[in-house]
Parts: structure tokens; sequence; C-alpha cells
């Protein structure tokens, strides 16, 4: 037993001993007979609270958890003898343990535990009890349920800090992979599948089975490992599918067409399994570049924050307006027609008009606020303490300079660009996504009526 836990069941022992017959056998008669009332009362508490409405809906509440919480109630309300202290004092720690893992905070425990005492006491004051009856058993259960919550507590706290050190840990393990060494061996695998692939189909006989993609290294790795390097999940996902079509469909189709002496159709069938992994070897690679970018926490082209920090400066600046009433704004900026400059002047002079403009935002941009590549050729500023009209002003002044400031390409050339720009401000919404969505519902507008121009997500409404 470890020491926090001999303590505790000492002192609960201790409370065993020092609590007199009658008052054992009203508290499990309390117990026994009023457990379902008090679960409610528990988590009419414990529900207010949104973050746990969100962790627990009403139905889990109503089916396994209630039921749990009534078993709770009459054991640690009916359970005086000492040799099942230990027992007890494990049961609060599975309990702990189990919070931990889904989330519930402690804080959410004790608001519900409390509103549980509150009850506790309006019950006995309605039973025969005399006043002084009913103050030793309503502080003989106090002090249990505070057992119980003491030996939850010290496993909650454990098993968090074990996951938060154990998460980092993992993190800090897969971040120092050396990346152009794991994408190399990453690409060298699924060039042996395919060279394995295309060997079976050359000499396919009806014995012959391709491994398939999803057994193979390349294919493990992807399943198992790629998600530890906090990748882009989009690129991840769209190889697990093209994957999957391989190894579902494609494969199976191939083998059966090879096999029964269909061979054109099986040679169209090998031919699509190709186009597949060419697929793969591009969404791999372009993983790659995006761990790469991660690594430094900087884009690699424009060296202004990743957006991968994005949720993290957007959660802390609510936090701030809310607390402060001091709005912040967001301006999403979106060159226009970067297709057309891609196309007209080669992509590296599309790499130079995008470090131009990154370095014109960085400029503009007060030293307090932020500045992310968001996409391609996508960029947010997250102006600190900027109401809607000053964000609105100085959304504009980015707009000008960038149309008057042209990009200089090499020979002399000047490279025109101008750029649309969504603003929103902080409205009291609660999830920054929202924020996001707002911005670029005014871009969208801004890129209808004519680009080249600000667009505030809430206009004056005409009079
Ligand atoms: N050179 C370069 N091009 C990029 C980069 N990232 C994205 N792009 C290109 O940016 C272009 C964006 O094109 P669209 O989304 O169609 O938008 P657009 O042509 O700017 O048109 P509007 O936004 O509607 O004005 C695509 O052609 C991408 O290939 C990059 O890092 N470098």
């Amino acid at each position: 037993m470890t020491a926090p836990d001999a303590v505790l069941v000492q002192l609960w022992a201790q409370h065993i001993a020092q609590t007199d017959a009658p008052i054992r056998q009203a508290l499990t008669a309390l117990g026994q007979h009023h457990s379902a009332q008090l679960a409610d009362a528990f988590y009419r508490a414990m529900l207010a609270d949104p973050q746990a409405g969100a962790l627990l809906t009403h139905d889990d509440v109503n089916t396994r958890l209630h039921s749990s919480m009534q078993r709770w109630i009459t054991q640690t309300l009916g359970s005086w003898d000492t040799a099942q202290v230990p027992a007890l004092v494990a049961l609060q720690r599975h309990i702990g343990q189990v919070h931990a893992r889904i989330n519930v905070g402690m804080e959410l425990v004790v608001r519900g535990a409390r509103q549980l005492k509150h009850d506790i006491v309006q019950t006995l004051l309605r039973t025969d009890m005399d006043t002084a009856q009913v103050l030793r058993t309503a502080m003989a259960a106090h002090e249990l349920i505070d057992l119980a919550l003491e030996a939850m507590t010290i496993q909650y706290k454990e098993s968090r800090d074990l996951a938060t050190r154990t998460d980092e840990a993992y993190r800090s393990l897969a971040s120092s992979v050396n990346m152009s060494l794991e994408r190399e061996r990453q690409r060298t695998a699924l060039l042996d599948w395919q060279s394995q692939f295309l060997q079976k189909v050359m000499m396919m006989h009806p014995d012959d089975e391709v491994t398939r993609l999803g057994q193979s290294s390349f294919g493990l790795w992807v399943q198992h490992k790629a998600n530890a390097f906090n990748g882009s999940s989009d690129e991840r996902e769209s190889i697990l599918s093209a994957m999957r079509r391989i190894d579902a469909d494609l494969l199976p189709r191939c083998e059966d067409e090879l096999t029964g002496q269909t061979d054109e159709l099986g040679r169209q069938t090998a031919r699509h399994v190709l186009t597949e992994v060419q697929q793969i070897r591009y969404f791999t690679d372009s993983m790659f570049e995006h761990l790469v970018d991660m690594e430094s926490g900087r884009d690699a082209l424009t060296q202004l924050l990743n957006r991968r920090y994005l949720p993290a400066v957007l959660g802390r600046e609510l936090e701030l307006s809310r607390r402060s009433g001091h709005p912040f704004s967001l301006m999403l900026v979106d060159v226009d027609h970067f297709k057309h400059i891609n196309d007209h002047y080669g992509h590296s002079c599309g790499d130079r008009a995008l470090q131009h403009l990154a370095a014109l935002l960085s400029n503009t941009a007060r030293s307090g606020d932020f500045v992310f590549r968001f996409g391609g050729e996508e960029f947010i500023i997250v102006s600190v303490e900027m109401p809607a009209l000053q964000a609105l002003h100085e959304a504009e002044k980015i707009r000008k300079a960038v149309e008057n400031d042209p990009v200089l390409l090499p020979e002399g050339r000047q490279l025109h660009m101008t750029v649309s720009i969504g603003v929103a401000t902080y409205d009291g919404h609660p999830d920054y996504q929202h924020l996001i969505e707002q911005a670029d519902q005014a871009l969208y507008a801004a890129k209808s009526e004519g680009r080249n121009r600000v667009v505030p997500s809430q206009r004056p409404q005409p009079t």
C-alpha cells in the first residue's frame, strides 16, 4: 500500500471507530433508501456546468453513471467494517483514475459532492431525528464523503501527471526523430511494396497473393506512428483512404482478373494501383513537409508563425478579451488571383511574392500582434485589443500598402499584387473557430464584390 493510502486507511478506520451504532444505522439506511434521489442531486449540480454537460450526456448519466453513483452512495454510507476500508480506498482511486481518463475535473466532482452533502442534510431533517442527531449524522456523512474525495483527488492528480508526462515524453521522442531520414525510409518502404506488387503481377499464378499495403512496413507506419508526429491529419487521412481503396478493392480485383485469364483487365487495374501509389507518395511528401515546418514552429517559406499555434493564441486572446472587455480582431488576408501570378511569372516568383507580402504584414502589424501563414496564399493577423472600426482602418492601410508596393523580381521586373481582406472582431462567442468563419465569410464577400477590398464581418445595416 502506498504512503498516502496508508494514511487514508487509518483516517477512515478512525472515523468508523468514532461513529456510534445509531449513526451508522441511520447512514446505512439513508444510503439504501435514498441513493437514487441523492445521485440525482449529485449529477444535477455537476451537469449544470457546460464543460461537464458536454462531457457527459444526459443519456450516459441515466444509464451507466447514475446507477454506479447510486452504488457508490450506498457503499460509502453503509460500510462500517474496518476490514473493508483498504478496498474502499482502492475503489475511490479507481474512480479518480476514470475521471482523469475521461477528463472530468475534480472541481466538478467536488461541486456534485457539495450538492450531495446539502441534500443529505435536507433528507435527514425530514426524518424524526432530533436536531442534535441530524447534526451528528450529517457530520459523519460529510466526513465519509470527504475521505472518499481525498482518495479520488490523490489518484486523479497522479493519473493526470502521468498522462501529461507520458504524452510529452512520447511527443519529444517523436519530434527527436530525424525527419529527413524518416522521410527517406518511408519513401523506400513504399517503393519496396510497389516493386513487390509489380513482380507479383508479372508472375501471377493462382496461389500468389500480393501483401496488402496496409500490412506492409509503410502501411503499418502510417497507421500506427505517423499520427504521433502531430502531422497534418488531412494528408494522413488521404493516404489511409487510398490504402483502403487499394487493399479492399483494387488488389482483390487485380488478383481475380489476372488469375482468371483476363490479363488486359488485370493490367488496367494494376495501372490503377500505381496511380493510387503515386497519390500516396505525393501526400507522404507533403505530410513530411508540414512536419518539418512544424518542427521549427515557423512557416519555412515566410518565417511567419505556423498555423499550428493559432488555436493557442486565439484561445488566450479570447479569454483576455472576455475578462478585460477589450475586443480583439482577426484579419484574413488573401492574395488576389494568385494562381494567375504563379502561372504568369512562375512558382518561384510566386514564392517571392508571398515572402514580400509576409514581410509587409509583419512590418505593418504592431509588435503585440500575431501574424500567421494560414494556408498557401492566405494569412491571418490577430490584432490584439483592436475594436472593429480600428481593425477596418488598419486593414485598409494594409490593402493600400500591398497595392502600392510592387514585388521586385529579377532583371528589374515588377509584380503588382492586390489582396482581399475579411475582418472579424470578437463578439463574445466562446469558440475561436466562429471568429475565423466570420472572417472567412467576409473574405468571400470581398472576393465576390470584385477583390482588392476590405470587408467587415458585421456591416452596418442600411437604414
Ligand atoms: N508559388 C506558390 N504558390 C502557392 C503556394 N501555396 C499555394 N499556392 C498556389 O496558390 C494558388 C491559389 O489559387 P486559388 O485558391 O485558386 O486562388 P487565387 O488564384 O488566388 O484566386 P482568388 O483567391 O479567388 O483571387 C494555387 O494555384 C496554389 O497552387 C506556395 O507556397 N507557393
